[in-house]
């Protein structure tokens, strides 16, 4: 398998606080990561770190081949809250972020068939011309998903991006991520503080401490999806990502 992503010894402090202290990881190529680790132990901080919105002070970040700083166009961010313009409608917001990525390398007609083909797998082909304010906020951030693969990433980095969402619609959502996931082959790097979420989505998990952050443990995943959360192998799981967030000071909600 091949890496897309490779993290090797970086450490991150801000003023004298140390993030990371030589942290190191890979993500393979098409495959979903799940992190999960204490509150404030830098899994926020991590995605930025990848997208390079955020600087290292040691070691090196290597994203598709080149340094963190060349990569920035495979990359594109989900986060927790949609950050939808209220004024533009579903379609048009996904055509901004286009537009924002490629400016007028590529036509608003070929902007739009993209917007209107995403805004359909991610499941709102008769939602297309409703404000933010008219969707829910399941639908909201389906918007987002649309936005962020519309501008072809390679990877989707995704910073709990269903947790405020209500039980039933978060839910609703994990199985629509793995959908989305198949049918595109992205990579998904995607940050979470609930196990079962991780169980449900993940090839792997990556467990981090308390600062300053290390890798715990990295937990391999193969049953095959939909996933039985109630069977053995997720049990045996369940039970080592419990053990390793209560090492860490971890605390489920
Ligand atoms: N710009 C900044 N300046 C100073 N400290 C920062 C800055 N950004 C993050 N930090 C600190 O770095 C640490 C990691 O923050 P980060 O948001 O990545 O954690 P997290 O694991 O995502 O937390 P949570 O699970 O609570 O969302 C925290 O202690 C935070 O206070």
């Amino acid at each position: 398998m091949t890496a897309i992503i490779e993290l090797d010894n970086v450490s991150v402090a801000f003023q004298r606080e140390v993030v990371y202290d030589r942290l190191s990881f890979s993500v393979n190529d098409g495959e979903f990561l799940c992190i999960v680790g204490p509150s404030g132990c830098g899994k926020s901080t991590l995605l930025r770190v990848i997208g390079d919105l955020l600087g290292v002070d040691m070691g090196g970040v290597t994203v598709a081949g080149s340094p963190a700083a060349k990569a920035w166009q495979e990359i594109a961010y989900v986060f927790q809250s949609p950050r939808l313009l209220p004024w533009r409608d579903a379609e048009a917001n996904v055509i901004l972020g286009q537009q924002l990525r490629f400016g007028r390398a590529r036509s608003m007609s070929e902007m739009r068939d993209k917007a209107r083909s995403l805004l359909e797998l991610v499941g709102l082909g008769r939602d297309m011309h409703k404000y933010p304010a008219m969707l829910s906020g399941g639908e909201r951030q389906r918007v987002s998903i649309a936005r962020a693969l519309a501008v072809e990433p390679r990877i989707v980095l995704m910073d709990e991006p269903f947790s405020a969402l209500d039980v039933t619609t978060r839910r609703r959502m994990r199985t629509e991520i793995v959908e989305i996931w198949k049918k595109t082959g992205k990579t998904i790097v995607f940050v979470t503080h609930e196990i079962d979420e991780a169980l449900e989505l993940a090839d792997r998990v990556v467990v981090l401490s308390a600062k300053p952050t290390r890798v715990l443990e990295t937990i391999s995943i193969a049953a095959a999806r939909p996933r039985n959360l109630a069977g053995p192998e997720l049990n045996a799981a369940r039970a080592r990502l419990s053990h390793l967030l209560g090492l860490s000071g971890h605390h489920q909600e």
